[in-house]
């Protein structure tokens, strides 16, 4: 892996920007419903007809249905084509001719009249020699493989009438195999919500690149699940991208790869960096311990953990690899930021609600040194989140880890009810800080806009004190000089695939050894 800790390429507005390769490839960039109308647009612009583009992306679905299948004769029932007013029902008549032609028996239903269709959606219908039918809720009955042609990128209000009562028909066939094109009709390709009723999908098959929506949940559910979703090469150039400068991503290596931390040959303890734990109170003690070694199985030189003196002996006992140290007050505790090498702060993971814990976050933030603040450092800020706002551009300094209730309790202006991916990014550009908005998507938010989302965490990861960890890891991949975006991003993506390696049935402390075999 080749990369580096210090590159800094250019200077955007009031941050620093990072490279970030992710957006520029087709493998990890998601382009929202009106980015990839833009992409198709550049195409053509580019001399390739929309026609042409459209005639590949019918024909690629015709050829996952007919992978799917392994002889047409073997289909009980025909192949329902149910077909749209826009250019995802052309795709339905592309792939409708191509499924005839290769003798599958293929039945299509529109929705309204041919001469309805406009531009290359009417071309299509044009070529097609079947007959078309009148789209009714009975039409799916009995069908062995339903193609949803209805909406793909063009939806642009809540389906209600006729098209959520044919969403409801596809669904309640449950022996067919649902194959949507582009997206699963009824789906917001842009926040992963329903918008109205919303068809379920197997399998779905979408151009260039996935979209949000098929990333976020519950789209990614609603589209089949990631290893179902074939992204086709329709011909769109990639360069396009360069054009279109789109900001979100999915939390796949390709996005941070280059950034991530080398171990030079001549690393030791010094040069890795040191991380400082708040160490935690009564009854959540193991919290900070969870955090601590997090942060040197990610690699950090040095782990110190912070303990109030009442907590001390216990800590310290239960400790090998971390150094435990004691203080009585939190100028004591701010007394230890006096270390030149100490280089990130994690404050939260059972530190306590209140105003100790404020002062504290407070502290280490007017010194200017990074900070992870997760749990109780979070929940010390609810009702005065403002006081968090970090106005120092340049290098991100300060990461919030909150889970959806830190988060609602947190950013009340910010509802997840808007979808989580433009509440977590409202926060992060509100805040100056990256925020790392917890669940089975995680959402990594910078404040100039850009964002991932993690797919990767398997559902045995929520148990309690998988977050500590999380924290951990963020910390001890920033205190080797690993940017907090991309560190965040990084530590999100290892977590999963730790808790992937433990299995189901792990628990937060069975992740700790695991961290250092992961990581590259
Ligand atoms: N462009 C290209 O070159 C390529 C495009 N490709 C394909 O095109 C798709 C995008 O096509 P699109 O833009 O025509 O949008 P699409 O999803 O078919 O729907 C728009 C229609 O639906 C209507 N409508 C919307 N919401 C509604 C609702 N709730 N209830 C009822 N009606 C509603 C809307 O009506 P309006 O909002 O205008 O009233 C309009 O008539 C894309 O997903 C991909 O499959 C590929 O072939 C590759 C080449
Ligand atoms: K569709």
């Amino acid at each position: 892996m080749v990369g580096t800790n210090t590159q800094t390429i250019a200077k955007s507005n009031d941050w620093t920007v990072y490279p970030s390769p992710g957006f520029y490839n087709s493998d990890c960039v998601l382009l929202r419903p009106e980015e990839s109308i833009k992409a198709d647009a550049l195409a053509v612009e580019a001399g390739i007809s929309s026609v042409q583009l459209m005639e590949t992306a019918g024909k690629s679905v015709a050829t996952v249905v007919a992978q799917a299948v392994s002889a047409p004769s073997d289909l009980a029932g025909p192949v329902c084509v149910l077909c749209g007013p826009g250019n995802n029902g052309g795709d339905g008549f592309v792939a409708a001719r191509y499924l005839e032609d290769w003798g599958f028996p293929v039945k299509l239903y529109l929705v309204g009249k041919v001469s309805d269709l406009s531009g290359d959606a009417h071309y299509m219908a044009e070529r097609f020699e079947g007959t078309v039918n009148q789209a009714t809720p009975d039409c799916v009955k009995g069908a062995s493989i339903i193609l949803d042609a209805l909406f793909g990128a063009g939806l642009s209000r809540p389906v209600s009438g006729i098209y959520a009562d044919l969403i409801e028909a596809v669904n309640h066939e449950e022996d067919a195999l649902t194959i949507a094109i582009d997206l699963p009709s009824g789906l917001d390709g842009a926040t992963g919500q329903a918008l109205g009723s919303c068809v379920k999908a197997d399998v779905t098959v979408t151009f260039f690149t996935r979209k949000p929506g098929h990333v976020l949940l519950p789209g990614r559910f609603l589209s089949g699940g990631s290893d179902h979703i074939h992204v086709m090469d329709i011909g769109i150039p990639t360069k396009t991208l360069t054009d279109i400068q789109a900001k979100t991503g999915e939390n796949i290596p390709l996005a941070w790869q280059h950034l991530y931390p080398i171990t030079s040959p001549f690393a030791h303890k010094y040069n890795k960096g040191h991380v400082l734990v708040l160490g935690g109170r009564e009854p959540t003690l193991g919290a900070s311990r969870l955090t601590s070694m997090a942060a040197l199985r990610s690699g950090a030189g040095l782990v110190s953990l912070a303990c109030p003196s009442e907590s001390y002996s216990v800590q310290a006992t239960a400790l090998t690899d971390i150094m435990v140290r004691r203080f009585d007050s939190n100028f004591g505790f701010l007394g230890f930021l006096d270390d030149p090498r100490l280089n990130v702060v994690t404050i939260g993971p059972g530190a306590g609600v209140g105003e100790k814990t404020n002062e504290l976050v407070l502290g280490v933030l007017k010194r200017d040194i990074p900070c992870v603040l997760d749990a109780d450092g979070l929940l010390s800020f609810v009702g005065r989140s403002k006081k968090l706002k970090r106005k120092s551009k340049g290098d991100l300094k300060l990461v919030l880890t909150p889970h959806e209730g830190e988060f609602t309790r947190l950013f009340p202006e910010y509802p997840l009810s808007e979808g989580r991916l433009m509440a977590a990014r409202s926060a992060a550009a509100d805040m100056g800080a990256v925020v790392v908005l917890k669940g089975a998507d995680t959402i990594i938010a910078h404040p100039d806009g850009r964002a991932y989302i993690n797919s990767n965490a398997p559902t045995w990861l929520s148990v309690a004190g998988t977050g500590d960890v999380l924290a951990g890891m963020i910390a001890g991949l920033m205190a080797q000089g690993m940017p907090a975006f991309e560190a965040s991003s990084a530590a999100v993506y290892f977590h999963s695939e730790s808790a992937m390696t433990a299995g189901k049935g792990m628990i937060a402390s069975d992740l700790l050894p695991i961290i250092a075999r992961v990581l590259p």
